[in-house]
Parts: structure tokens; sequence; C-alpha cells
């Protein structure tokens, strides 16, 4: 009877992990013959994994260098290739293939559904076809409206705090670009007052649930649904996700009633070889109401997506801009010349001003080279590859493309922890392997609002290098970064803002 008992639980046990035992198979197979860091008898890397957020950057910095260009890290039967080197990016990202995303995106579900970050084959084919006219450069333009009048309400707030020794600039900048997604993407302003307080716990509820992803990503068993519903983590994140999901659907159902009472039947007349312009949220709107391709809870998923998508990323970029203009002064000087000369008419920034700031745009480039806001991505691979040092890797293998540390690599940039926007010169960067700045990602998954963020950032640079001049007070060596989603700093940033007035 016992003997029964166990070989139906065996049977059970196999059925259920079928997939993980697969895996822990080939690991032990294939990868084991990749370059790895020390590991423990059945819990490999775990120690590693379990220490501070700051301690596990650390380490994985050493990990790239140490086993450049590709390593092997493991946790009981869970195996990841890290790539850190430009050529298996290349074969990597180039290919539609390996376009389904890593395991540890799946704990992003709860929130954030199959929405365009998270989706994978021709969901994702589809709504990437739905979503890329609302990035047109048309839109783009009238966004810069919405960039213009943030910036002046933050400069305002930069203003009142300007006579502290320094200001903590991490969370105003954080609300800066919540604000600018909500009001272009979505067409809802977070100001007005029947939204006021929502949107306030929702922006907290934004925060909160990051961090909860962290202590999530750093314990890979907890990616298994099947152990995290016994944590009090996932109560907490079920709280989070409502607040979440309650404020996304009121904006949906709020711009729905506005679109409907604004926008007569022809103004809205919609399809896409017309190629008719609407920002985000009202192209998901059109879309669900005259070619039935998206539902309720697909518009859901996208708002969601674009919300986390669209101001985590832009805020970390803007925040260790700050800190590294204010650093270095020379540079600070050069960046305020041009925009003197450029911007001529300051009261209206447009598209082919802001396309004029050439030197501005190769400080924004370095500064998301030495912080990437997404700093790896991680893929399945849909087929088995050849790496560029020539070793094999089989289909659904999960690797982990570590961008970071491929902007960090000395034989690709000299100094790499030097601030140097001169490397984006034209002939500086000729030679260099096109995979070997991508910031934005590259190929066909690239990030679909890259041209959001820099038109973006330098708005919001030109307000503020207009209002102030940046003095240090944190530089690249005071801030710890960590371990998390976007390239956080373990500290908030400070930056000291004096008024320009008062200087001349
Ligand atoms: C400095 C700013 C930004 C950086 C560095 C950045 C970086 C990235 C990267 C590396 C990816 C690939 C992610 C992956 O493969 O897992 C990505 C994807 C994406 N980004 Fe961005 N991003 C930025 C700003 C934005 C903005 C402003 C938006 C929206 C308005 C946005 C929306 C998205 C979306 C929806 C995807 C998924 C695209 C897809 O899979 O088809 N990003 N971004």
């Amino acid at each position: 009877m016992i003997g029964l008992f166990v070989i139906a639980f065996i049977i059970l046990f196999v059925f259920i992990f079928y997939e993980d035992i697969k895996g822990f198979i080939y690991a032990k197979i294939y990868l084991h013959k990749l370059p790895e860091p020390p590991a423990r008898f059945f819990v490999g890397n775990i120690s590693s994994f379990l220490d501070t957020p700051e301690n596990i950057f650390k380490i994985l910095r050493k990990w790239g260098t140490d086993y450049y260009p590709i390593y092997h890290t493991w946790v009981a039967h869970m195996s990841a290739v890290n790539i850190v080197n430009p050529y298996d990016f290349e074969i990597i990202m180039s290919n539609m293939k390996h376009n389904t995303k890593g395991y540890f995106y799946h704990m992003f579900h709860n929130w954030l559904g199959t929405g365009l970050l998270t989706s994978e084959g021709n969901k994702w084919q589809e709504r990437r076809k739905i979503l890329t006219p609302a990035f047109h450069f048309n839109i783009l333009k009238e966004f810069i409206k919405v960039f213009e009048a943030e910036t002046k309400n933050l400069v305002d707030v930069l203003m009142k705090e300007s006579h502290k020794p320094y200001v903590a600039i991490t969370d105003l900048i954080s609300d800066f670009t919540l604000d600018t997604i909500g009001e272009t993407a979505m067409g809802t302003n977070f100001k007005e007052e029947d939204i006021k307080v929502s949107g306030r716990d929702y922006k907290k509820a934004i925060h909160e649930i990051g961090k909860l992803y962290v202590y999530r990503l750093s314990r890979p068993w907890l990616l298994y649904n099947l152990l995290y519903v016994f944590v009090p983590q996932y109560f907490k994140e079920k709280k989070l996700v409502k607040t979440l999901h309650t404020f996304t659907t009121n904006v949906i159902s709020n711009r729905q009633k506005n679109f409907r009472t604004t926008k007569t039947e022809s103004e809205v007349d919609f399809s896409y070889s017309k190629r008719k312009r609407l920002a985000m949220l009202d192209l998901l709107l059109t879309a669900k109401k005259q070619e039935g391709c998206i539902d309720d809870d697909g518009i859901r998923e996208e708002v969601d997506t674009f919300m986390f998508e669209g101001h985590d990323t832009t805020s970390v970029a803007i925040s260790y801009a700050l800190m590294l203009i204010a650093c270095h002064r020379d540079i600070q000087d050069r960046i305020y010349e041009e925009i003197q000369q450029v911007v001529t008419d300051s009261s209206q920034l447009d598209y082919q001003t802001l396309q004029e700031l050439k030197y501005m745009e190769m400080c924004i480039k370095e500064v998301l080279r030495m912080y990437p806001s997404v700093p790896f991505i991680a893929r399945i691979l849909g087929e088995d590859i050849k790496t560029h040092s020539g070793h094999i890797l089989k289909t659904g293998s999960l690797v982990q493309l570590h961008i970071y540390d491929v902007h960090y690599n000395p034989d690709i940039y000299p100094n790499p922890k030097t601030f140097d926007p001169d490397r984006f010169l034209p002939e500086n960067s000729q030679n260099r392997h096109n995979f070997a700045y991508v910031p934005f990602s590259a190929g066909p998954r690239n990030c679909i609002g890259q041209k959001f963020a820099i038109l973006e950032i330098k708005t919001v640079l030109c307000g503020i290098l207009s209002a102030f001049i940046l003095e240090p007070v944190d530089t690249p060596e005071t801030v710890e970064l960590i371990t998390d989603v976007v390239l956080r700093s373990k500290d908030n940033i400070k930056v000291k803002f004096v008024p320009r007035k008062t200087v001349y």
C-alpha cells in the first residue's frame, strides 16, 4: 500500500514538475560546461542572492568581469545563462524567435497582466501593431507641451526647496514623470480634484509594489506561485494591486466618458491603414469600439504597463542625469550655452528645437550608458544558438542579458567610470559594435517609448538648467546602486539647486 502511495506520489511529482526536471537535467549536462561562480551542493549560488540588494548588485558586477563573456548561475533546479558581451546580445536581441521574456517577468502578471512588456507570440505582435501609432512623431510633438507644463511645476517645487543645502530629488522626479505619463498617454491630470486623492494612493502603491518585486526577485523560489501564497508579501501585493487597478479602471472610464462627449463619430474614424493619430488610451478605446481587437481587460493591461514602464525608467534616468551634470561644471556650462543658443523663444519648446540640442543628446546618451534604467533583461531561447565563444545553448534556456556590464566594458568604453559625453561624437562611436550600447534594448522587442523618453528628458533638462546652477552633493562614488527592476540607488539622490538669478 505504502509502495503504491510512493509510486503515485513520484508520478504526480514528475507530472507537476516535468519542465523543471527537464531543465535540471539539461543544466547538469550542458550549462555546467560554462564558467560558474563558486556554488554549493544543490543550493548553488543561493547565498549570493540572499544578500542585500546592494551586495547582489556588486557581486553581479564582479561575476560579469571575472567570467566574461558568458557564465552560468543556478539555484537548485533553476538555471540562468548570463551574457555580458555585445556579440551574443546581437544573436539574441535581433532574432524574433527569442522574443519570449524570462520567468521573472511572470511576477508582474498580477498587476500588468500580459500587456506589451510581458506578453508573447501573436498577442504581443497584435498589441505592438495597435500601440505603435501612439508614439508617432505627430503625437510626440503634441506631448512636448505637456512635458513643458510639468517641467514648470517641477521647477517651482525645486525653487521653493532651493534655499536648503540640498534637495533629495528621487521622489520629486518620480512624481514629475508619473504626472507626465498620466497626462500624455492617459489624457489624465493627476492633480485634478476628483482624482487627486486616489492618484496619490496610486503613486504610493507603485513605489511599494516595486519594493515587493525586489524582495521576490532576490528569492527565486518565490517566483513559484505555489510557494508565494504562503508569505505575507503575497497578501500585501494583492492589496496594492487592488489599489492600482481601481485607479486605472477609473482613469479608463473617465476617459471613455470624456472621449464620447468630446469626439464625434467622424473624428474618431479610425483604422490602422489610415494611421489616424490618437494618444495611447484614446487609441485603445477606439480600437475596442471600431475593431473589437481589444477588450476592457486588455486596455487596462496596457494602461498599467505604460504607467509603469513610462514613469520609473525616465525618473531614474533624469535623477542620474542631474547628479552627473552637477558633478561636471564644465559639461553643465556647455549644455547651458547650447540651450541659450538653440532655445531662442524660451516660452515655447518644440520638436525641432529639441532635435537641435545635439550636445545635450550626447550627455543623455552617456548618462544612459553609465546608468541604464533597465540594467538587465531576460529571454527564453526559442531555438538552439551557438554563442560567439562557441557554446551551444538549447531551446528553452533562460538567458539574462546584462546591459549594465556591457556598458562598463573597458575594451569598448575606456575608463568606463568617467562621464564623457564625447564618446558619442560620430567619429568616436562609428567603430563601436551596434549592440554595445543598448539602454533601450534592440531588435523587434526594443523600447516602444524611447523617443518619448528622450524628448521628456531634454525638456526637463532645458527647464531645470535654465533656472538653476546645479552643484554636486552626491557623486557616483557616494551613490550605492541596488539590484531592482530598474536601476535604483539605495538612498535618495541629493543635488544642490542654486537659482541662476541670484548667481548673476
Ligand atoms: C530612459 C527611459 C527608458 C529606458 C532606459 C527604457 C528601456 C527599456 C528596455 C531596456 C526595454 C526592454 C525590456 C525587456 O526586454 O524586458 C523596454 C521596453 C519597453 N518600454 Fe521602455 N524604457 C524607457 C522609457 C519608456 C517609456 C517612456 C515608455 C512608455 C511611454 C516605455 C515603454 C516600454 C514598453 C511598453 C516596453 C515593452 C516593449 C515590448 O516588449 O514590445 N519605456 N524599455
